[in-house]
């Protein structure tokens, strides 16, 4: 990554920020190094040393967060589609994953690292084994990434313990690396590959290190039901009994909840990142995303791996997050586009902790995403929060910034060799099917 200082102008855009009553702002954006210094109608003084980017024909997003995945399962794409979540897991890809090498998972971070870029998202939430070849992906690319060694304890108490260790370190080694881009959590898998015991110990190390803690919660009816018969207690009440919630927590899927569940990660400030596209191709269901916002709890949106979505495009989450549930509740005001942008940018960088992104406003870090309104379904120029949520999707990226420094220009990667990446994915995956 070049990080030599750096100025920006983009004259003559249309911006996505709350403005006089208004979602849209049709201005100027300053950005010095890695902020934005300003945002406004009235057209600044160009500055010595600084880059002019005509925004003309341009919508500018808060770049996109993608608050739960896996980033490396990228190379089991299309390897066991149509299965229900635990078949998926147990017969597809856990022993896929048993083979890979700790190339695999760079390699598979790298292709959809590229590909969340092109698509508008700087910021990445990943769970997975290895990830300090995630992080060193991160630190090449220049992308923002919430990152830990995401641990399945169905193995003996040594090498839960050996699990856990690294985990810790990981944390210890990558909090705050890359210019601050990189934070971290500590994460393990489920309640039902983690022993009550074991889990513990992670609200433990969390409290040592001072991370939030990040867990797949209520995916699945079976799995809730696996809960009240292995531990008498729902999943919410288990991990409340457990400590969970004395931390920061963010919880991916959180499906199956009651109203009762619901009030209670209200009131313990619990995140929620909803996967639509992920939950609606393993049949696990539909989220009580309605409910859950109007108990005042931050919902995000995430892909999950891209072996059960089976792409990282947030703009397709933030859509089927507005569609599903007015279809399923009858009510076209369940989620609107301006709260399924949200979901898909403010509210993503609040559940994973973070608060200098997510927003357009002077202080927040320079995380923008364009898109190229030059294009039929963009017009008529009506609303650009509704055709982004409702038409767009990641093709329609031009240019993005992550921490002030352009990434994608006119579509292309800056800091990534899209052409040895592809290359190397499709040569990963060979190698898997013959070890
Ligand atoms: C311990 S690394 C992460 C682990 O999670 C598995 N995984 C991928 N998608 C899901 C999902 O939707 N629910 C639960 N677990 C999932 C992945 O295969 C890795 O082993
Ligand atoms: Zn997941």
């Amino acid at each position: 990554m070049n990080n030599s200082p750096s100025k920006w102008m983009i004259k003559n855009g249309i911006f996505a920020a709350s403005h006089g009553g208004k979602s849209v702002l049709y201005g100027h954006m300053v950005i010095e190094n890695d902020v934005i210094t300003y945002l406004g109608e009235e057209e600044p003084a160009d500055q010595e040393g600084m880059t002019i980017v005509d925004g003309r024909h341009q919508f500018f997003i808060p770049g996109l967060v993608n608050s739960h995945g896996h980033a490396a399962m990228s190379l089991l794409r299309g390897y066991g589609d149509d299965l229900a979540l635990q078949v998926w897991l147990q017969e597809k890809m856990w022993p896929m994953e048993a083979k890979f090498t700790s190339d695999d998972v760079y390699t598979g971070t790298a292709l959809s690292v590229l590909e969340m870029l092109k698509g508008g998202t700087t910021t990445f939430l990943d769970m997975y084994d290895r990830s300090e070849r995630v992080a060193e992906v991160v630190e090449q690319s220049g992308m923002r990434a919430v990152l830990m060694r995401g641990v399945i304890g169905l193995c003996s108490e040594e090498e839960q313990n050996e699990k856990l260790n690294q985990a810790v370190q990981f944390v210890r080694d990558w909090h705050g690396k890359a210019n601050g881009r990189i934070t971290t959590m500590m994460s393990p898998h489920a309640p039902y590959t983690c022993p009550p015991a074991f889990i513990e110990k992670f609200v433990q190390a969390a409290h040592d290190l001072d991370v939030p803690l990040h867990t797949h919660m209520s995916e699945t009816v079976a799995e809730v039901e696996q809960n009240v018969r292995d531990y008498g207690l729902r999943p919410v009440d288990h991990l409340e009994k457990l400590g969970v919630f004395t931390r920061p927590t963010l919880l991916a899927h959180a499906v199956h909840l009651t109203d009762e569940e619901i009030q209670k990660l209200a009131a313990h400030k619990a995140t929620i990142s909803h996967n639509p596209g992920s939950n609606l191709k393993l049949a696990s269901g539909v989220a009580r995303v309605p409910d859950l916002l109007r108990a005042g709890v931050v919902v995000s949106l995430g892909t999950d791996g891209p072996a059960s979505n089976n792409n990282l495009d947030m703009f397709e989450e933030m859509r089927l997050a507005a569609l599903i549930h007015k279809g399923v509740s009858g009510d076209p005001t369940a989620v609107p586009a301006l709260e399924a942008l949200r979901m898909g940018t403010e509210y993503g960088a609040k559940s994973v902790f973070l608060d200098n992104t997510g927003v357009f406003a002077v202080g927040m870090k320079a995380d923008i995403t364009s898109l190229n309104i030059d294009q039929p379904h963009f017009l008529p120029f009506t609303d650009f929060i509704s055709h982004t949520v409702y038409s767009a999707s990641a093709k329609d990226v031009l240019h993005v910034w992550v921490d002030g420094k352009q990434l994608i220009k006119d579509g292309v990667s800056l800091t990534l060799d899209e052409e040895k990446i592809r290359r190397e994915a499709q040569l990963a995956f060979e190698g898997l099917l013959t070890r």
